[in-house]
């Protein structure tokens, strides 16, 4: 599909990418790219890529497809170095979970000539490193691409039929919308295990006892979610600052009513409530999405998404 593809950053997004570019034949050579030499090393000892170098100028010189893998708050600095070196007609792209600062700053930087297609794939664990990344991470998943209205087609029908061999099911979506529907599926959910983590573990430091030791699935689920590296996690929030304040906003509006059921005894809100989240969850699995392992040979249809405010009110819950 491309004669080379440059990957930089190799962590769990970047070193799944090039398995999954091996497995099925999709570049005849993978150059890689990474800022620490022992991270570089790695990849190197994991046999990722034919072509490793620590200047990512280097790497991008004659790819036909260039994907930043690195966290969203370095994405800029890469895009700025590797710039001039970028071949006319080759197409840039990235993963970052967020995607209108990705734009925001990548923007300035892309020479006239090269296609640039912001991606997304809705893909991924808590665990990071050029170690952590499989062949399979992307199947059945959905892959969000987020050009701008100008670019041009023939290239982000190339890009997407090459998340599509990775076994992705690919959306074009505005950028904004993107992180919108990411501050409320993806973000806010991540900042709530975060939370509660913390929660948890100062109870048991004030108490001094054994709080979490104790713990039940639930709440194992949401250490899990919390143990997701924090540089990322960090840039995410730092760089979606507008959709997840607006999210949380409504999140919080819907704990307090919450909070308001459990006050008064409202048996039957926290239970309609509950029978709702209760069909969401068996529609998720119904699509083949319930784990961040992906299940092989499932039909892919999308999970709905229920933006507040839209639809014919039934998620309004007073
Ligand atoms: N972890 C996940 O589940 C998912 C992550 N993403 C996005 O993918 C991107 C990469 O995430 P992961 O692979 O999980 O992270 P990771 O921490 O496993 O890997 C990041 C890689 O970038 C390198 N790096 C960091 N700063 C750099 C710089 N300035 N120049 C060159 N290389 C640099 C690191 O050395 C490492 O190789 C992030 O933008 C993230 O938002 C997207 C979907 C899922
Ligand atoms: O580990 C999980 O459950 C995730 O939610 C993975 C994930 C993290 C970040 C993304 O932008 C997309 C997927």
């Amino acid at each position: 599909m491309f004669q080379k593809i440059a990957l930089i950053g190799i962590g769990l997004i970047g070193s799944s990418i090039a398995h999954a570019v091996r497995r099925n034949g999709l570049a005849q050579t993978i150059a890689i790219s990474t800022r620490k030499p022992e991270t570089l090393a790695e990849a190197e000892a994991l046999g990722l890529g034919d072509i490793y170098t620590l200047d990512p100028a280097e790497a991008v010189r004659d790819a036909d497809l260039v994907i930043l893998c690195v966290p969203v708050g370095a994405i800029g600095a890469v895009v700025e170095a590797i710039g001039p070196a970028l071949k006319p007609g080759a197409i840039l792209s990235d993963v970052g979970s967020v995607k209108r600062h990705v734009i925001r700053v990548c923007g300035p930087h892309v020479p006239a000539g090269v296609h640039f297609i912001p991606g997304h794939p809705l893909a991924g664990t808590e665990h990071s490193g050029p170690a952590s990344g499989f062949a399979e991470l992307f199947a059945n998943r959905w892959c969000v691409l987020t050009p701008e209205p100008d670019v041009d087609r023939d290239a982000i029908a190339r890009l997407s039929a090459f998340w599509a061999a990775m076994g992705s099911n690919v959306e074009v979506m505005e950028a904004d919308h993107h992180d919108m529907v990411l501050a409320i599926t993806s973000h806010v959910p991540h900042l709530v295990a975060y939370n509660i983590v913390g929660t948890v573990a100062d109870l048991e430091a004030d108490t001094q006892s054994e709080v979490i030791k104790f713990s039940a699935s639930g709440f194992r689920d949401f250490t899990r979610i919390a143990a997701s590296d924090p540089v990322m996690w960090r840039d995410v929030f730092l760089t979606n600052r507008e959709a997840v304040l607006e999210m949380l906003g409504r999140f919080l509006e819907d704990l307090s009513r919450l909070q308001r059921a459990v006050r008064v005894g409202d048996g039957p809100a926290l239970e309609a409530l509950f029978t709702r989240t209760r069909a969401i969850r068996r529609s998720i699995i119904d699509a083949g999405q319930e784990t961040s392992v992906p299940d092989f040979g499932r039909p892919h249809e999308p999970a709905p998404i229920l933006m507040p405010g839209s639809g014919n009110g039934e998620n309004k819950r007073d």
